[in-house]
């Protein structure tokens, strides 16, 4: 049995990686069989990581060719990590190659990929990598002030937060800055308020953010996503351009700092939507993988006809023509990927990654706990990491539940038919459905 006083931390923590997908009890009798195996000769953060792995890759196998081309893979009993690697292509239009990825083209369940070039992360993913997005001087510069503001600035903090009803911590420290006057931002997560510490705070923060900005809703057009947020039978549209009006920043000091596999609360950010992560300093991996049972053989439209796109992104079309794509780029011909299957992603210092819609739907990501990785001149192991979201008026009051605290919004698909019908957005108590914490609190968005 694992001692106690060590037991709730490491429960804590597998609560925090593995989030709401394996029951309190699982984790428990795995945690204690792991322990009892492995106390003799590992920390307690290798027995954590081996629970982790354990549970993630339950069923694993060696391809003997390329696992993404090949379906025939001989069954070994070690978890494997494949690297996926084609020619380095500067994306043109990820979608387009979406559409040509193959049905057979799923990757193998239990084993991790990872995604070592932009085509991949955008031929398995609804994301783009653009690794030197900002250069090496711009992102020293920005590596600079994110290190400065996380030592001196008190907004920097631990962030508290619920799952299966039990209070956890997160291991690294988050700041929130904004591009909103005060007033205009009101934003809880978790039941606390947020603070946010203005973009103008620094030239070189407000400079990379007009980037961004720009970049993405270029990003958005030439891709032609959907921002139109259909839901149930009322459409909340979004008009305008892409505007990361707010960010998350992250700061992660060393390989145990981590956040748990999560999907970005889509509160104040409405359904379908797009955020960009700006990395820094040290080269940590983001890890992805499918939200289980979510949606099985669900269809994205991205685009019904060009008109949307004029509608909803409102950029006058002079400024860059649209090119008429026959096939619409929709995600129907995402590769399928079980839950177990964990993508991975590097992510160096100056790239850039834009999650599209149905990332924060289907998708959960996470930084992993990691003994070897690339430090940064810098920073050393230290990394940073700010993702750039749009706040949204339409949806910056949601409701209070009985505990009196604001709702998270999240999404659910009703059944596997594929159609947009069965995408469905609810609030609920973010303190959970139990007795002694939330109070079961649920309510369809409108
Ligand atoms: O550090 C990262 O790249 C991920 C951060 C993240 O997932 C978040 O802020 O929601
Ligand atoms: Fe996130």
């Amino acid at each position: 049995m694992t001692p106690t006083h060590n037991r709730d931390a490491m429960l804590a923590q597998l609560i925090e990686f593995l989030g709401d997908e394996h029951s309190i009890e699982k984790l428990s009798s795995t945690l204690d069989e792991t322990w009892s195996q492995l106390s003799a000769i590992a920390s307690p953060q290798d027995v954590i990581q081996s629970v982790i792995e354990r549970l993630l890759s339950t069923d694993s196998f060696t391809p003997e060719t390329d696992p993404i081309a090949s379906p025939n893979h001989k069954r070994q009993k070690t978890s494997e990590t494949v690297q996926t690697q084609t020619e380095p292509n500067k994306p043109e239009n990820a979608f387009e190659r979406l559409f040509k990825a193959s049905a057979s083209a799923a990757p193998a369940s239990g084993l991790t990929h990872s995604l070592l070039t932009a085509e991949n992360v955008s031929a398995h993913l609804p994301c783009e990598l653009f690794p030197g997005w900002l250069s090496p001087t711009d992102s020293d510069s920005l590596l600079r002030f994110l290190m400065q503001s996380a030592k001196e600035n008190d907004l920097w903090a631990v962030t508290k937060y619920y799952i299966n009803e039990r209070e956890v911590l997160t291991s690294h420290k988050s700041a929130i800055f904004v591009d909103l006057a005060e007033r205009d931002f009101r934003h809880t997560f978790q039941g606390s308020d947020s603070k946010g510490i203005p973009y103008s705070s620094s030239k070189v923060l407000l400079e990379t953010s007009r980037r961004v900005n720009a970049f993405v809703t270029q990003r958005i057009r030439d891709l032609r996503v959907r921002l139109e947020t259909t839901v149930s039978k009322s459409p909340v549209e979004m008009n305008g351009t892409w505007t990361g009006n707010f960010c998350v920043a992250n700061e992660y000091l060393h390989g145990k700092q981590t956040t748990g596999f999560h999907a970005d609360s889509l509160a104040y950010i409405g359904p379908r939507c797009v955020i960009a992560s700006l990395s820094v300093g040290a080269t940590r991996t983001f890890r992805i993988r499918r939200v289980k049972g979510a949606a099985k053989g669900y269809v994205w439209d991205f685009l019904e006809d060009d008109k949307v796109v004029e509608d909803t992104v409102g950029v006058a079309e002079a400024e860059t023509p649209l090119t008429k794509h026959p096939d619409n780029h929709c995600l129907k011909n995402l590769p399928s990927a079980s839950s177990d299957t964990v993508f991975s992603i590097k992510l160096p210092h100056g790239s850039l990654l834009i999650m599209y819609p149905p990332m924060q739907e289907l998708y959960k990501h996470e930084i992993g706990p990691e003994k070897h990785f690339q430090g940064h001149p810098i920073s050393g192991l230290a990394r940073y990491n700010l993702t750039f979201r749009m706040y949204r008026r339409e949806f910056e009051n949601p409701p209070f539940c009985k505990c009196g605290v604001r709702t998270d919004l999240k999404p659910v698909f009703k059944g596997s038919s594929g159609s947009k019908r069965d995408e469905k957005y609810y609030y609920s108590c973010v303190l959970g459905r139990g007795e002694q914490l939330g109070c079961g609190f649920f309510e369809w968005l409108k």
